[in-house]
């Protein structure tokens, strides 16, 4: 793992220490390096109980540094050294310990919503109860959405005038009530953990005794919270702080990215920070095309013998909604002229708009779900029978019982907690087997989800399951498959997903499939027009990590000879 490190990437690995960011182009080997020097530091570590942090933003990115350490020097990360994501870290070490002691809370704080469970609060329509999960504070401690989809919410945020609608107010009130009975979605975590730190510097100073040094991966992502809990361990002791990024590809979920807090820090730390600018990933082709979208000067240059010289240039092709399947005939063929060998590991399929999968996997693009507030555990018990029968037991079982919790106690949550107590006061036995007993009752899941909710309901009764399960009563029935296809790549034989979800990830061929439109309603060519780049606007960020996948095929498919033109004007000219 050493021997074929880059100059500078020594450098990094060995040399550098204090607080420094490195600034890195796609495929230059950020990953690479933070593991290098994972693995260098530890073997030279001396301190008994005090170790090194290194967080990433997914359970995918920091598995990845796992992996790579495993597979390169056999060697596993274990106390007094932390591996795992920014907010698993902030949960154990600032949030679950000493939440309630800034929450009005007397007990240790329980998380919920996704990633920690489903929320289903709230009992009527207009309910606030139910955005406690998508909802949080800034760090100025205004109320925001954590949700890039608005149509969640059954008001609107801002009045005409622009100022903050009443509505918001009410969710104000709902997030200070589920606080009090220490509940928080892991946006509040971090907002907490904020004032956690500001409020008991002492926490912050036995957090950098702790940890003397942190190393955050992709750290373009972090947002302006995480950064000020950075901060705080700075301000009380942390000396040693490595920052690695790529500000051209800050994109967020649910959010706005913001690149320029990278950006500053690196200025901050000018003196000490690094550029990686090798791409060891893809074909100088694909770098010749891919850096015209950033406000970079020059290409980087490929530097892997085995794809620098491929001779494929990336291409920009329309593609017909109607038919997108000849666009995908037409991406295999090419994968196939040039061969590239067809497997999830090797050929990927990626979107910014999920609509784009319906379209491939020809799903309704839309359809109005029968679930009724405050009945969602009606939802996971369809849900959980479906699983079952598609093979997946395991996961349906976790689910019905959390969702008979939820209907028995009318609760909009399960905490592992909760689900113990319940376990333990039914015994345990006993109640495996009757989960196991109703999951086979449940009617079978096909067809018509109005008439299997009926149905039952009938068998929850005759099994003396006291609780009443019922649909929207003016929603158009629809099938079960509809609600529930588990959409499966298997048979394609290539990778499919959005852009986010292959962030970091290498192929030998992709295919980028962009919309007229990105998510936030601006026309791609508009953009393009106007000159701006990733540095401008997060939309065009999200189409470049899409498009600096690929080691050797780059096929860009939009869905007009306008877009097309657009594109081409910028990228191939
Ligand atoms: N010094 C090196 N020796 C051998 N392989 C390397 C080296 N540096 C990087 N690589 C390889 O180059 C590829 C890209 O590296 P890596 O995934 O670390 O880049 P990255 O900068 O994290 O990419 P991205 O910005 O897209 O997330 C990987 O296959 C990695 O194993």
């Amino acid at each position: 793992m050493f021997d074929s490190l880059s100059e500078i990437q020594r450098k990094i690995v060995f040399e550098k220490n204090g607080l420094f960011a490195v600034k890195a182009c796609p495929g230059s080997g950020k990953t690479y390096t933070t593991a290098a020097r994972l693995a260098h530091k530890i073997n030279n570590w001396q301190l008994p109980s005090r170790g090194i942090a290194v967080l990433s933003f997914t359970n995918v990115a920091w598995q990845e540094i796992r992996k790579m350490l495993d597979q390169n020097l056999g060697m596993a990360i274990s106390y007094p050294h932390y591996l795992g994501t920014l907010d698993s870290f902030i949960n154990k070490f600032i949030f679950l310990p000493f939440g309630h002691l800034i929450m009005g809370c007397g007990k240790r704080p329980v998380l919920v919503g996704e990633p920690h469970g489903t929320w289903s609060g709230g009992n009527y329509d207009y309910d606030y109860d139910q955005y406690f999960d998508c909802t949080s504070f800034s760090i100025t401690d205004g109320v925001i959405s954590t949700t890039a989809d608005f149509t969640r919410f059954h008001f609107k945020w801002r009045n005409k005038d622009g100022s903050e609608s009443g509505h918001v107010n009410k969710l104000r009130e709902t997030k200070l009530k589920f606080w009090r009975q220490g509940y928080a979605t892991q946006a509040d975590a971090n907002y907490f953990s904020l004032k956690i730190l500001d409020k008991y510097p002492n926490i912050a100073r036995s957090i950098a005794m702790r940890f003397p040094e942190l190393i955050i991966d992709e750290a373009q992502d972090t947002s302006e919270i995480q950064l000020g809990i950075i901060n705080k361990l700075v301000d009380n002791g942390l000396e040693n702080v490595m920052l690695v990024g790529d500000p051209d590809q800050a994109i967020f979920e649910w959010n706005d990215a913001r690149p320029d807090l990278f950006i500053n820090k690196l200025n901050e730390w000018e003196e000490n920070s690094v550029i990686l600018d090798e791409n060891r990933r893809s074909s100088q082709n694909i770098c010749n095309v891919t850096y015209k979208l950033t406000s970079r000067a020059r290409p980087s240059v490929a530097v892997t013998e085995a794809v620098k010289n491929y001779e494929h240039v990336p291409e920009i092709i329309c593609y017909d909604q109607d038919n997108i399947q000849s666009t995908l005939d037409y991406f295999l063929r090419i994968c196939e002229k040039h061969q590239v060998e067809m497997s999830h590991e090797k050929v990927a399929v990626i979107f910014r708009s999920k609509s784009i999968q319906n379209l491939i996997l020809t799903q309704p693009v839309q359809i109005e779900y029968p679930w009724l507030v405050g009945k969602y555990f009606v939802r996971d018990l369809a849900k959980g029978k479906y699983m079952a029968e598609n093979g997946n037991v395991f996961e349906a079982f976790r689910l019905i019982e959390k969702a008979l919790y939820k209907g028995l106690h009318n609760k909009s949550f399960c905490s592992t907690n909760d689900l113990e107590s319940w376990i333990s006061a039914r015994g345990f036995i006993r109640h495996r087997q009757e989960i196991m007993h109703l999951l086979r009752c449940l009617p079978s899941p096909v067809g018509s989800i109005n008439e299997w909710v009926k149905q039952a309901s009938d068998i929850l009764k005759m099994n003396n399951v006291a609780i009443r399960m019922n649909l929207k009563p003016d929603c158009p029935d629809c099938d079960f498959d509809e609600l529930f296809k588990i959409t499966t790549e298997r048979n394609l034989g290539f990778r499919m997903g959005t852009v986010h979800t292959f962030k970091g990830v290498t192929f030998d061929a992709v295919l980028l499939i962009l919309r007229e439109k990105g998510a936030q309603g601006s026309f791609y060519r508009t953009m393009l027009s106007r000159g701006l780049n990733t540095f401008d606007d997060e939309e065009l960020r999200i189409a470049y990590v899409g498009m600096t996948r690929p080691r050797k095929l780059l096929v860009i498919a939009v869905p007009s000879e306008q877009s097309k033109l657009a594109w081409e004007q910028r990228l191939l000219r």
